[in-house]
């Protein structure tokens, strides 16, 4: 990880990019993609799951017999985790759901809005170098809460054409029944323009590596809907000299073995907790199943130490990170100055790691600076807004006059008509 110190205000633009910021060969390999499968549907599919990941699959749709069969391969153990899990993200989520208001903006005129669950949505669940069976509850649940009706899950299988067990048994506890063994682009590509056997949706959800997400960007110029940019996982933690070396070196590596893209950031005001920070991580680092990931991960990544606190909250807010930890003796004080983040994490017991998974906030974040201005998953991602509004004849009355002015002023006499010819009755 290399250590910058006092970087200038003019360089931090650049001391800020996140790795691979030219994805100009995965928008290539990614629009060939689409072009194919929009052509060739579930044939361009199989071919090009071939290509990328050596699988030759036959059927896309899982089988109520791997459904049984991963059931019985999960854990006890798992099993509860996961329902545990579910549940706290379900609590979560069911309270950003709220009943419509009509609001008499003048008497006789009654306006409310309502939210309809969009009716087709297609969940993305990375697959290539970790089984995120998480990612299924963080998606599943709010689609469920919003109401929408088809739901329609993609993520790719391994070697031997099966999908992670615990996907299965996560996506099995959220109801939802069909699951395509796909994944990268082409996952993202069949559910857009749908196949001969996956469904088209109108708005697709979900994290990935870079041709995913940049598949999810593409489709979107043609007309589909995505939740975000949520690309590599990235953490930043804001540390002074009271945080615990030992948890943020533990909380930076949680996000730099998700791939060798993620990017972890350490901003401290003193030279002293980074250094303790590097010690451990290079002790914890031999630990690692997936220390060859991370090792990579931190080459992008940085320890950036400011002058102050006040320089510290204003280059992590430029940051923009998708996770932020903040491990201060003032954490509660700092986070209410927070004004771009994915997701919070405030003081030395909040690890990344909770929200990744069971406290039930969503993991579902903007990354690549998004966050500033792009939200998490949540229930209103699944959800439409429709405003309606109805008019009493004294409420039409009432607001005559203003409309006519308008729209005589704008040149649109029919627009004007519309509410003359009411009122000449
Ligand atoms: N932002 C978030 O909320 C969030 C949440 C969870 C995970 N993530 C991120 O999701 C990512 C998951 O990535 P992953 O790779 O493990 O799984 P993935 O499922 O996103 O991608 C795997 C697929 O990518 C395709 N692919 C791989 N190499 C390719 C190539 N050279 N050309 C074309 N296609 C190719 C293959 O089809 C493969 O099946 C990680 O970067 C992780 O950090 C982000
Ligand atoms: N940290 C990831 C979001 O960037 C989510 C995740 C899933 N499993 C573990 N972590
Ligand atoms: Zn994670």
């Amino acid at each position: 990880m290399q250590i910058l110190i006092n970087p200038d205000r003019k360089e931090w633009k650049n001391v800020l990019q996140r790795p691979y910021a030219d994805n100009s060969a995965v928008l290539k390999t990614v629009q060939d993609v689409l072009t194919d499968v929009k052509a060739r549907g579930d044939e361009a599919v199989k071919e090009l799951t071939k290509k990328f990941t050596g699988v030759a699959l036959d059927r896309f749709l899982v089988s109520a017999e791997e459904n049984n069969a991963a059931e019985n391969k999960v854990t006890g153990e798992l099993k509860q985790a996961i329902q545990q899990a579910r549940k706290n993200i379900e609590v979560f989520h069911a309270k950003q759901l709220n009943e419509p208001e009509v609001i008499e903006t003048l008497p006789g005129i009654q306006c409310w809005r309502k939210s309809a669950g969009i009716e087709k949505v297609g969940l993305y669940i990375p697959g290539g170098t970790a089984p995120l069976f998480s990612t299924v509850l963080m998606l599943a649940v709010p689609a469920q809460l919003a109401g929408c009706k088809e739901i329609v899950l993609c993520t790719p299988c391994d070697k031997e054409g099966k999908v992670h067990p615990a996907i299965l048994y996560a996506a099995q506890q959220c109801g939802i029944t069909k699951v395509f063994k796909i994944g990268g682009a082409q996952a993202i590509a069949a559910m857009a323009f749908g196949t001969k056997s996956v469904p088209a949706v109108y708005k697709i959800f979900g994290p990935g590596n870079q041709y995913v997400t940049a598949a999810k960007q593409l489709v979107q110029m043609q007309g589909i809907a995505i939740d975000m940019p949520a690309g590599p996982s990235e953490v930043c933690v804001l540390a002074d000299e009271t945080a615990e070396a030992k948890f943020v070196a533990a909380d930076l590596l949680s996000q730099a073995e998700h791939g060798v893209d993620s990017q972890v950031l350490l901003v401290s005001t003193g030279l002293s907790i980074v250094n303790k920070v590097q010690q451990e991580v290079e002790k914890q680092l031999s630990n690692l199943s997936r220390k060859e990931i991370a090792v990579k991960a931190l080459t992008n990544s940085k320890a950036i130490v400011v002058n102050n606190i006040d320089e510290a909250i204003d280059l992590v807010n430029e940051y923009a990170a998708e996770h932020l930890i903040i491990s201060c003796k003032d954490a509660d004080a700092i986070a209410e100055r927070i004004t771009n983040a994915g997701s919070v994490f405030i003081g030395n017991y909040s690890p990344e790691s909770v929200g990744d998974y069971a406290s039930g906030t969503n993991h579902t974040l903007p990354t690549n600076g998004f966050a500033k201005a792009y939200s998490g998953v949540s229930v209103d991602s699944f959800v439409k807004k429709i405003t309606y509004q109805k008019l009493s004849e004294e409420g039409l009355k009432n607001i005559a006059s203003t409309v006519v002015q308008m729209a005589e002023a704008e040149g649109l006499d029919a627009h004007a008509n519309a509410v003359k010819v009411r009122m000449a009755e």
